[in-house]
């Protein structure tokens, strides 16, 4: 057994000593967001690589031998070549979870929605990689899989997804052009029908027709709202609002960060800004028995639950920490 093996804390049950985590990409905008939240749990120790040596291949892989589980939160080639490295480790590799798209519908990996099934946090615990989800899949997935899954809505339904993020969504650079006035109050992207968020959405939903998806971005820094309209009556059954509600009520009863809002007859309003900081996922069903029309709606904070929340949630279970 190599020495790096030896340094590894168990990854289930209580662990006797801190785990080790090392966050490579750890000045970006998702790795940020980790490390402001591991600086709140004391059973986490972060390692951290010198500022001149955060992209040398080396570096990292001698302080991944050190730790129990790295974070990935880098752009996707980048992050392919960490898991590259990681790969050739052996024994001495760490756990990973990537923050990136690079390989949410790999089929080795095991996708970070923890409440996506009652036995996904299971597969997290167990699994040696893990792929964070995406921002707008978490909204889009909690909202459709409870549904499919119950048969309410069928899996070749043609579903439309409409969203709207906070323009901190796009890292960095899209953060740099709100902040200097270059970027406009609000757009429309995503308009060739090829988001990178598709194949996660369409797959984690259970969706056999590929869905449309149709993002946009506003000139505030953070929080999200995803929706999707059903013509009620279209669908095989004719459900009502009250049984979408209920089958997303009965997957996520008992979860602590994903609430199932009572049923909205009477319409309203809904802003994307009021889970920011948390890893909450609210999630919603306006409903017309008038028109047999319904609109689900998932707000969540894009780098709550959509990014940073969802990693440290993901790490504790990888980690077999207890949730926070
Ligand atoms: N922002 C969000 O809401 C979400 C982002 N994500 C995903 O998380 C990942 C990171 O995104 P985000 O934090 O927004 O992006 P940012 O652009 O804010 O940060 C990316 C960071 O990675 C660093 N980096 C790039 N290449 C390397 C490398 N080879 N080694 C080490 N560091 C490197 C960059 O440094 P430098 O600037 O010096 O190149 C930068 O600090 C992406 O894959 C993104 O798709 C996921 C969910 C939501
Ligand atoms: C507003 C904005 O630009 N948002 C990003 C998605 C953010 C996210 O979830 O990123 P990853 O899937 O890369 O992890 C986008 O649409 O590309």
């Amino acid at each position: 057994m190599s020495l790096a093996e030896t340094t590894k804390a168990p990854t289930t049950g209580a662990a006797k000593k801190p785990a080790t985590v090392f966050v490579d990409g750890g000045s970006g905008t998702t790795g940020l967001g980790i490390n402001e939240r591991l600086k709140l749990q004391s059973d986490v120790v972060m390692k951290t690589i010198a500022d001149d040596k955060r992209k040398d291949p080396a570096a990292k892989k001698a302080l991944m031998e050190e730790v129990d589980l790295v974070i990935l939160c880098l752009p996707d080639d980048a992050a392919k070549e960490t898991v590259a490295l990681v790969d050739s480790m052996g024994a001495a590799a760490p756990k990973v979870l990537d923050a990136s798209t690079a390989y949410r519908v790999a089929p080795d990996w095991a996708y970070g929605f923890p409440e996506l099934t009652p036995d996904q946090a299971a597969k997290i615990k167990a699994a040696k990689k893990v792929s964070n989800p995406g921002c707008y899949p978490t909204g889009g997935i909690a909202l459709l899989r409870p549904i499919v899954d119950a048969g309410l809505l069928p899996s070749d339904y043609p579903v439309t997804v409409n969203a709207v993020s906070g323009y901190s969504g796009g890292g960095k650079s899209m953060i740099a052009s709100f902040e200097d006035g270059s970027a406009p109050s609000f757009e429309l992207y995503g308009l060739g029908f090829e988001h990178k968020h598709l194949p996660e959405l369409q797959l984690y939903s259970n969706l056999t027709r590929r869905p449309i998806f149709i993002p946009s971005v506003g000139n505030y820094r953070q929080g999200m709202l995803v929706s999707i309209p059903l013509q009620l009556d279209t669908l095989p059954g004719k459900p009502d609002g009250a049984d979408l509600q209920a089958a997303m009520a009965k997957r996520y009863a008992g979860s602590k960060y994903v609430s199932v809002m009572p049923l909205q007859k009477e319409g309203g309003k809904l802003e994307p800004e009021a889970l920011n900081e948390t890893n909450r996922l609210e999630l919603y069903v306006f409903a017309s028995d008038k028109y047999h029309q319904a609109l689900l709606v998932a707000r969540l904070d894009n780098l709550g639950k959509g990014a940073s929340g969802a990693a440290v949630q993901n790490m504790r279970l990888m980690l077999g920490l207890p949730e926070e």
